[in-house]
């Protein structure tokens, strides 16, 4: 099967500008495939470069070598050194990420958030405010809220606004960052539901995940981080 993400002695430091320039090694030759309809789970304890190898995928950390090479309609881009407009076309077509945290615009209602990346996929509004909140209520969040920004809502809350939002348009890439964390029981196994539809869709995920028992129902591949982070 073609893969759809392929990483390639990926490796990254930081320097730290206001420290007298201290080089903070994090990943170093960080090497592993996703298949579509795969998920890959990156295990290793905290600070080994996790969270900073999604954001490497997603093309918001550069990185200072390697490849990271996404297939998308018999395409292949390398994210590593495509510029500012290559990667937000990316994220247009191809790549959905999900945050720990939800990032957005000050009062701006919730039904809009989640609507939006529909809207920009070309879905008339009606639809795509109708399929929001199919999603919205799937995810347990009662329509008296969809009319409120997101601001003041409960940890648990803006995670599944997040999940909503990341998870309704169509990617062939899905990157998860501990998506599952601020939930209770009954919406972890919402999404734990969500997933392995995406997955049955043929999405590949590279995901975050600290609970086991989610771990256990979504992972088909582990990648272990450690491997990667000892300094070049
Ligand atoms: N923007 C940044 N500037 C400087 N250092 C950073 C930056 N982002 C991450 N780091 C450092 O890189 C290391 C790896 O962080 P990262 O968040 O990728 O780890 P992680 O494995 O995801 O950790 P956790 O499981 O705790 O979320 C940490 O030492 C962190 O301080």
């Amino acid at each position: 099967m073609t893969k759809i993400l392929q990483l390639a002695n990926v490796s990254k430091s930081f320097t730290m500008h206001l420290q007298g320039g201290i080089r903070l090694p994090v990943v170093n030759g960080a090497t592993f495939h996703v298949h579509p309809g795969e998920c890959v789970v990156l295990a290793g304890p905290s600070g080994t470069g996790k969270s900073s190898l999604l954001k490497m995928i997603f093309g918001s950390y550069r990185c200072d070598k390697g490849q990271i090479l996404l297939r998308h309609d018999s395409q292949v881009t390398d994210i590593a050194s495509a510029g500012p407009r290559g990667v937000l076309a990316l994220r247009r077509k191809s790549v959905g990420y999900v945050s720990q945290f939800l990032r957005a615009v000050p009062r701006v209602p919730t039904i809009d958030i989640v609507a939006g990346p529909l809207e920009a996929d070309g879905i008339m509004p009606a639809v795509a405010c109708a399929k929001a909140g199919e999603m919205l209520s799937r995810l347990n969040l009662p329509d008296r809220l969809w009319q409120l920004p997101p601001a003041t809502f409960s940890g648990g809350e803006q995670q599944r606004v997040n999940i909503a939002r990341g998870l309704l348009p169509e990617r062939p890439l899905l990157l998860l960052d501990e998506p599952t964390a601020s939930l209770d029981a009954v919406n972890r196994a919402i999404v734990v539901d969500l997933i392995q539809q995406k997955k049955k869709q043929g999405a590949g995920i590279v995901a975050i995940v600290h609970d086991d028992d989610v771990r256990a129902a979504i992972a088909d591949t582990l990648v272990d981080v450690t491997a990667f982070s000892k300094a070049a």
